[in-house]
């Protein structure tokens, strides 16, 4: 992880270092403990702390000579203390952090803990809960959460020791709404083991608590803590102005940790900063640049693979993209430079004026099924899509004639594309005219989808005869169910999903192409494996990306010749209704069998199946969301009255068993 380029990366990219971590210079007067009792007594007198401060120079050159046989320095050492007698200063400054042991924390860093936590008193009388996308609520009260969780994004770095991310965002949720999610190393969701810390350190009453928590936890899970290694988190936010004050108080959480650096990498999609998390871990470049050239350079292989005849007509060609006044319209016209085989016309992209996810973006779309703002008659007909406010979702849709209707392409239609062009190409590379080859890799190719994915596109998906696994919601289970796969393509309905390609089938899928380049340059074999291979550069694999998305729907529609309205017939979607209830405590709804069997409160199951049991290819559930205080509801049937019907009556039971008037 930290890589030889660490400094050179910062410069390169033109980062901006917003905080290198100033541990307390030991003091011969003050042990600077004035917050509170050291658990273990005033630590030392004077006198011992010089003859301490003296052995504590000579071994922390021993330990810190050591550490550098592994690793460059600190990006400290490099950036912020410039001439040699700064940089021997800083040294001393960090000596006594560096000869205290794993999982033991000292007076210093308690110290720093406890002055810095007392500015960051927590909201009274909220309950937080690391959901399905971190922690979520209405920004004003947020300041302290980030500050813990930029502390817990140090200590997962220290404990991984890789660099970690962290992003602030509510995604497509109100604007004055905001929220915090750390990416682990790989550039996928923070390890479940880990929420529970998260919501014991979010939900810590005062500072001695927190520092408790941390001090059982570093001990528990045995965190080399206290300078001995470097830690470095990634810091990104969304395009909503409370994530300026948020970004600052990441900052503090993360620099609260001895040895820790915060790197503020600017405005981002969510799926940037995931991708930089894991570009930065597999030392690759990792610049915002990097980032545009990973995506352009094979979306234009692709491009140059479209068999001949392909061609789609020109009112085909233009892409209308709704940026949902937030991040991804930005970046969608800075890497739409990168390539001038699409036209992108970009809408909503925040800088008209419109209000982030106000009547506009994926969510809204894919659950209003309206047209968004900025659209209307004079697009019936074309191609759009529709990115979230943190552009980790894409929808696409078609505007109808009449009432500012749609034809919603979602989640489950990408999924069906993609799945579609990576069996067809999985099956021209094992196929050699009518024989089979004998270099032949069985690849196991799985799909995954929710709950909520519509019933028509699971049997559409069974009947191409994939695949298809169930989790809960959430893209860290069904992140986690595809990469079980050689090919995992996961999706949710709302447009959040993404292809991942396993290490083993990728070796093989080079050593494929090499193997094809000598023998059968320019035949369809050679085609596919170049196809393959630039899909699994293309496509993100860290997590859902909407940009990354919506290059290989394009590339894919060129590819087989189709317009969206072929590709919206692959099959058609059952009629569904999605609801909101407020209940009195959301957490009594608790489910099982991927969301789709209510267990608790009893009876409420029975109710539900009861209901289900009147419609024709009726079928609904509920349970409660981890991104808003409510109990969502999802219905299903044969027409669109029925599913309306349905959704009505499910909701009805939810609020009998569970709402205000059931509690009074
Ligand atoms: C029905 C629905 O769309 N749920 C969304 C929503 O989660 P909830 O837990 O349902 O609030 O936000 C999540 C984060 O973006 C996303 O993963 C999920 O699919
Ligand atoms: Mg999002």
């Amino acid at each position: 992880m930290f890589n030889k380029d660490s400094g050179h990366i910062v410069e390169e990219c033109k980062l901006k270092v917003v905080y290198i971590s100033h541990p307390q210079p030991p003091s011969p007067v003050s042990d600077g403990s004035e917050e509170g009792p050291s658990p273990k007594g005033p630590s030392t007198d004077n006198g011992n702390r010089h003859a301490n401060g003296l052995k504590g120079k000579i071994m922390f050159y021993v330990v810190r000579s050591l550490l550098m046989v592994r690793r460059p320095p600190l990006p400290l050492w490099k950036i912020e203390h410039k001439s040699p007698l700064e940089r021997l200063l800083a040294a001393i400054s960090l000596a006594p952090f560096c000869l205290s042991g794993v999982g033991t924390m000292n007076e210093e860093q308690r110290s720093l803990l406890l002055k810095s936590s007392s500015r960051f008193p927590p909201p009274q009388g909220v309950k937080l809960s690391y959901g399905t996308a971190g922690f979520r609520a209405d920004a004003s009260i947020l300041e302290s959460t980030v500050y813990r969780v930029g502390i817990l994004a140090a200590l997962r770095s220290l404990k991984t020791k890789s660099v970690i991310g962290l992003m602030i965002t509510a995604s497509h949720n109100k604007v004055s709404d905001n929220g915090v999610k750390i990416a682990d190393p790989s550039g996928g969701m923070l390890t479940q083991n880990w929420e529970p810390f998260a919501d014991a350190l979010a939900n810590a009453s005062d500072p001695g608590d927190l520092v408790r928590l941390i001090i059982e936890f570093v001990k528990k899970e045995n965190i080399p803590f206290e300078g001995v290694c470097p830690a470095e988190v990634l810091l990104g936010r969304d395009t909503r102005s409370s994530g300026r004050s948020l970004l600052e108080a990441a900052k503090q959480g993360v620099s609260s940790i001895v040895g820790a650096i915060a790197l503020d990498m600017g405005v981002l999609t969510t799926p940037q900063l995931h991708w930089m998390v894991r570009a930065r871990n597999k030392s690759m470049k990792a610049s915002e640049v990097d980032y545009f050239e990973q995506l352009s350079s094979p979306f234009r292989c692709l491009m140059d693979l479209i068999p001949e005849g392909s061609k789609i007509n020109e009112m085909d060609d233009k892409l209308i993209v709704d940026g949902a006044n937030g991040v991804g319209g930005e970046k969608l016209a800075g890497l739409k430079k990168m390539f001038n085989s699409l036209v992108i016309d970009v809408r909503n992209s925040g800088k008209e004026g419109g209000v982030l996810n106000e009547g506009v973006g994926a969510d809204y779309v894919q659950k209003e099924k309206v047209v968004p703002c900025g659209f209307g008659p004079s697009d019936v007909g074309l191609r759009c899509a529709s990115l979230d406010g943190d552009a980790d979702r894409l929808v696409y849709f078609l505007v109808l004639p009449k009432d500012n209707n749609i034809d919603l392409i979602d989640g489950d239609k990408i999924l069906s594309l993609f799945a579609l062009f990576v069996k067809e190409q999985l099956a021209i590379l094992n196929t050699n005219g009518n024989e089979k080859i004998n270099n032949y890799y069985h690849a196991r190719l799985g799909v995954v989808q929710t709950a909520y994915a519509n019933g028509a596109s699971t049997d559409y998906l069974k009947k191409q005869g994939l695949e298809v696994l169930f989790t809960p919601t959430g893209v860290k289970y069904l992140h986690e169910k595809a990469a079980e796969f050689d090919i995992g393509i996961y999706f949710e309905a709302n447009g959040h999903g993404t292809i991942l390609f396993s290490e083993e089938f990728l070796c093989w899928l080079e050593a494929r192409d090499n193997e094809l380049s000598s023998m059968s340059k320019g035949s369809e074999q050679k085609k596919a494996a170049l196809r393959l291979l630039a899909v699994s550069k293309l496509i993100n694999q860290a997590v859902g990306d909407a940009l990354s998305g919506l290059l290989l729907v394009e590339a894919i529609l060129r590819h087989m010749g189709w317009s969206i309205h072929i590709w919206n017939a692959l099959y058609q979607d059952l009629p569904s209704r999605q609801l909101k209830v407020k209940v009195v405590d959301r957490t009594a709804v608790v489910t099982e069998n991927a969301e789709t069997v209510v267990v608790k409160p009893p009876g409420l199951r029975e109710a539900i199946n009861a209901e289900i049991a009147k419609y024709p290819q009726g079928r609904s559930f509920v349970r409660p969301s981890g991104t808003e205080d409510i109990i969502r509801v999802y219905a299903e049937a044969s027409t669109q009255d029925a599913a309306d019907s349905l959704g009505n009556s499910v909701a009805r039971l939810v609020d009998k068993f569970l709402g205000f008037s059931s509690s009074s």
